[in-house]
């Protein structure tokens, strides 16, 4: 099966051309205020512009958001997924995907197979799940940190939805680690930029081709 990729925290016109361009599938922005890669939501609307009649769909990074931000992100960016990367119950994704329309991703930090069972309670009821490497202790940010976990810890996991793997990817590791992992679904950030926050279209160009080429 084809591997699909998603580029988050995306903040220039630029990086969202590359990545579509490239052929990404999802395309992320960030709405996390300790994150390099924050962005308010009428500027993730005005870069999303493009792509409203395409088929690359938009995704909304959130951390634990409360129902004012689900509801402003609605207003502008309008997101075809919601991904929250904090300590959502299935109850709160359950609510969040009824109020706002889209779909959500459940992101869970990864360092054991216990932590890859806990996403079972969240099958069915996220539309997808996204198993990231759990950052050190004391980080600011749960994710977008280029932090791995061991890829073949998802060896053989199968969801009833295809899930994401994600955590220090970049254009030189992706292919080994979908090879390890099996997963169908990829997810980048901090991987194809030059600096924080600073995303480099051709690192995005070079990590797309590593993917199809996967
Ligand atoms: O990227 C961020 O700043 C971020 C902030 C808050 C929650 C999640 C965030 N990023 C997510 O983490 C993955 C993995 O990042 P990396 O490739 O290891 O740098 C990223 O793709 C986002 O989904």
């Amino acid at each position: 099966m084809t591997t699909q990729a998603k580029i988050c925290g995306l903040s220039t016109a630029e990086s969202v051309a590359a990545a579509v361009a490239g052929g990404a599938a999802y395309v992320g922005f960030v709405f996390f205020a300790k994150s390099p890669r924050n962005l308010e939501p009428e500027a993730a609307a005005r870069l999303a512009a493009p792509l409203r009649q395409g088929p690359v769909r938009t995704v909304a990074v959130t951390v634990d958001p409360d129902d004012a931000l689900v509801d402003r992100l609605m207003a502008t960016l309008k997101p075809d997924l919601i991904q929250v990367h904090g300590k959502e119950t299935p109850s709160r994704v359950r609510e969040i995907s009824a109020r706002s329309g889209a779909g959500v991703i459940k992101a869970f930090s990864i360092s054991s197979a216990a932590d890859v069972d806990q996403a079972r309670a969240f099958d069915g009821v996220a539309e997808h799940l996204m198993f990231d490497a759990r950052p050190v202790e004391g980080s600011a940010l749960p994710g977008g940190t280029g932090a791995r976990f061991d890829w073949s810890l998802l060896e053989g996991r199968r969801f009833s939805r295809p899930h994401f793997l994600a955590g220090g990817l970049d254009p030189w590791n992706v292919a080994e680690a979908v090879r390890a992992s099996g997963a169908p679904l990829v997810d980048v950030s901090s991987g194809v930029e030059r600096g924080p926050g600073l995303k480099d279209p051709a690192l995005i160009t070079a990590f797309l081709d590593a993917v199809k080429r996967a």
